[in-house]
């Protein structure tokens, strides 16, 4: 453990303009910088990410958000910087790994087994977490039978809980694409993350599907005090649920704070929001 995440992880409890209390820094983006041959994605990227917060990362296209979520989950390495998580030095992670960690993620283009019903996609999020052997699971014997019992009742807990009781047994390629989201919201939640990245959760939703999607969220984070990172394009939604946002353009960080703050920060209105606070 670093000697400053230390500190980070013995620092009170912080109270943002919303209505959640955040706990300790969780996760710590150090100096991060990502190039894909010329293409710099990321230059010198450092924010953190709180106990328990909402944290949300917008910007323009292109900025670096889904490359940044990408470190995050160790499915990119950069090639500069470090990440302390939970007040360790994480060292060349890669997404198995970071999985099993406790980070969950979903993606911006719905990474789901369509032929699969609900439950069924659900089922493969408890996949790290099963502990019997292929024989023994494939023999359905003993022990691996218990464990299915137990992991089916998780997934149908987390089926009741996003409310998709009368869907569970859907071949997921049949459903509305609102749906088909909350779907794959629920088995990154069958992982039980420490964190979860959401990344778009509301794109191509119509409004009454943003509004569940967004009660959804809120219940997550109140409900099981997991901490969430999303990248957003809708600035109502990320304005109201987020409790910290942080602003890229162009892969670099052009402002960080309060939603309010983030609002009223004039390089973040000049290069993405196009509108002030006023
Ligand atoms: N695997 C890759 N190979 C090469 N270049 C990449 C790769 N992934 C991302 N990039 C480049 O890195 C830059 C940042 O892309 P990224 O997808 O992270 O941006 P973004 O902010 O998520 O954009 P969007 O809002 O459009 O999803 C872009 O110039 C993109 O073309």
């Amino acid at each position: 453990m670093t000697e400053s995440a230390t500190m980070q992880m013995n620092e009170p409890d912080v109270h943002f303009s919303t209505r959640r209390q955040a706990g300790p820094v969780i996760l710590d983006l150090q100096n991060i910088s990502l190039s894909f041959g010329g293409v710099k994605a990321l230059t010198n990227i450092s924010f953190d990410v709180r106990q328990h917060e909402i944290r949300a990362i917008i910007g323009p296209n292109g900025a670096g958000k889904s490359s940044m979520l990408n470190v995050i989950n160790g499915v990119y390495r950069p090639q500069q910087g470090q990440i302390v998580y939970r007040g360790e030095v994480r060292g060349n992670m890669d997404c198995h790994t970071a999985a099993k960690s406790g980070i969950a993620r979903t993606f911006q283009n719905i990474a789901l087994f369509k032929g699969m019903t609900v439950l069924d996609n659900i089922m493969t999020g408890r996949n790290l977490k099963m502990k019997s052997s292929f024989l023994m699971q494939a023999l359905y014997w003993g022990p691996a039978r218990r464990e299915e019992i137990a992991h089916r009742i998780k997934a149908e807990e987390i089926i009741d809980f996003l409310e998709i009781q009368a869907i569970r047994k859907t071949p997921v390629g049949r459903l509305p694409y609102g749906l088909q989201k909350r779907v794959e919201l629920g088995r990154a939640l069958a992982a039980e993350p420490e964190i979860l990245l959401l990344d778009e959760p509301m794109a191509g939703m119509n409004v009454e599907e943003k509004q569940d999607m967004c009660r959804f969220i809120l219940d997550v984070n109140d409900q099981f005090g997991t901490t969430i990172v999303l990248i957003e394009h809708d600035m109502g939604v990320v304005m109201d649920i987020s409790d910290r946002v942080v602003v890229l353009d162009y892969g670099r960080k052009i402002g960080d704070g309060t939603p309010d703050e983030v609002r009223c920060n004039q390089d973040v209105i000049n290069a993405y929001l196009g509108v002030g606070c006023a």
